[in-house]
């Protein structure tokens, strides 16, 4: 079934693809669905809200770390969740992806609440993370981190694993093949072969970003993917995830680096004091005064 996309934000891919025939929508999907994940079974519309995020209140204690937020995010595009230190961008993402309970609201994905269930079951459901401070496996291989990933997907129960059964020997083998074209796709496969935590700073980023690609994601969530980067780095990330979004993935991106944040998002979501302040295109949110003033104090070079 091909809907009509609603409130398709210009430019970008969504945008892009809004203008497409029907058949040249179904063949950009299959050339994206087999560049990367050959075997996802994700379906890809472009434009319908994958995950809704309804009235969302969080509070620690006395304090209201999140209040009353509500947003979208759509199949297809990168959203951008900005705002100055102690907003509560992380604590929305927490409370999206199953770490804290909201104290009221809900976190509806395809329509489907997300009540309490565990990080394991969230994964299952289709949302990936990576964290601001990297946890990796330091002791495995990247190979390893990232195989770790599809074994998220495979069917074969734990018995069969352990005797062994032909189709855990298949998906092991398509797990090894998926995993080393994810490191391929991410730039690190040169090291593939090397423990994760004997790897440079850039590429363990970049390695947790393979990973939480590997389970197939309806919906990516990255939390600061550029700290600690250099420009040169940042511009290779920003380009790293274009390109994920160009291969059917949906981006939730908290960043503080506002030209990356411009640079790559479809639409972008501000909180200020736990609230949302604005909601719009890269454009629109950078000349809001809401915005500006929330980040005054900001060196002009990271809001430009
Ligand atoms: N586990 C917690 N217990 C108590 N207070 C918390 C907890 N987590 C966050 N907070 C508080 O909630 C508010 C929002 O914090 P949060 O980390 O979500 O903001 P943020 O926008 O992600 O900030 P930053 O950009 O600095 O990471 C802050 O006042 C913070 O101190």
């Amino acid at each position: 079934m091909t809907s009509e996309p609603q409130n398709v934000p210009e430019g970008g891919i969504v945008a892009e693809v809004a203008q497409m025939s029907e058949e040249e929508r179904a063949e950009h999907f299959a050339q994206v669905e087999e560049a990367v994940a050959a075997d996802r079974d994700v379906a890809v519309e472009v434009g319908e809200t994958l995950l809704e995020v309804r009235e969302l209140t969080v509070r620690f204690g006395g304090l209201t770390a999140l209040d009353t937020v509500s947003f979208g995010i759509r199949r297809g595009e990168i959203l951008g969740l900005i705002g100055p230190n102690g907003a509560g961008k992380t604590t929305c993402f927490n409370a999206m992806t199953g770490v804290y309970r909201p104290t009221s609201g809900r976190v509806l994905l395809e329509d489907k609440p997300l009540r309490r269930i565990s990080k394991h079951r969230i994964t299952r459901l289709g949302i990936a993370r990576t964290f601001q401070n990297i946890r990796l496996f330091g002791e495995m291989t990247a190979l390893e981190n990232v195989v770790v990933g599809t074994d998220a997907r495979h069917k074969t129960s734990v018995v069969g694993s352990l005797l062994r059964l032909p189709r855990h020997q298949r998906e092991e083998k398509s797990g090894i093949e998926r995993a080393m074209a994810l490191l391929e796709f991410v730039g690190i496969a040169d090291r593939a072969a090397d423990k994760a935590k004997n790897l440079p700073y850039g590429y363990q980023r970049r390695l947790e970003i393979a990973r939480a690609m590997a389970t197939e994601p309806k919906l990516l969530c990255l939390d600061e993917p550029a700290a600690g980067f250099n420009p040169a780095e940042k511009e290779q990330l920003m380009e790293l995830i274009r390109k994920i979004r160009s291969d059917g993935y949906t981006v939730l991106l908290i960043e503080h680096d506002m030209k990356l944040v411009m640079g790559v998002t479809d639409r972008i979501v501000v909180l200020e004091f736990g609230k949302k302040i604005a909601e719009g295109l890269p454009a629109d949110i950078r000349a809001n005064p809401a915005v500006i003033a929330a980040y005054l104090g900001v060196p002009d070079d990271d809001v430009a």
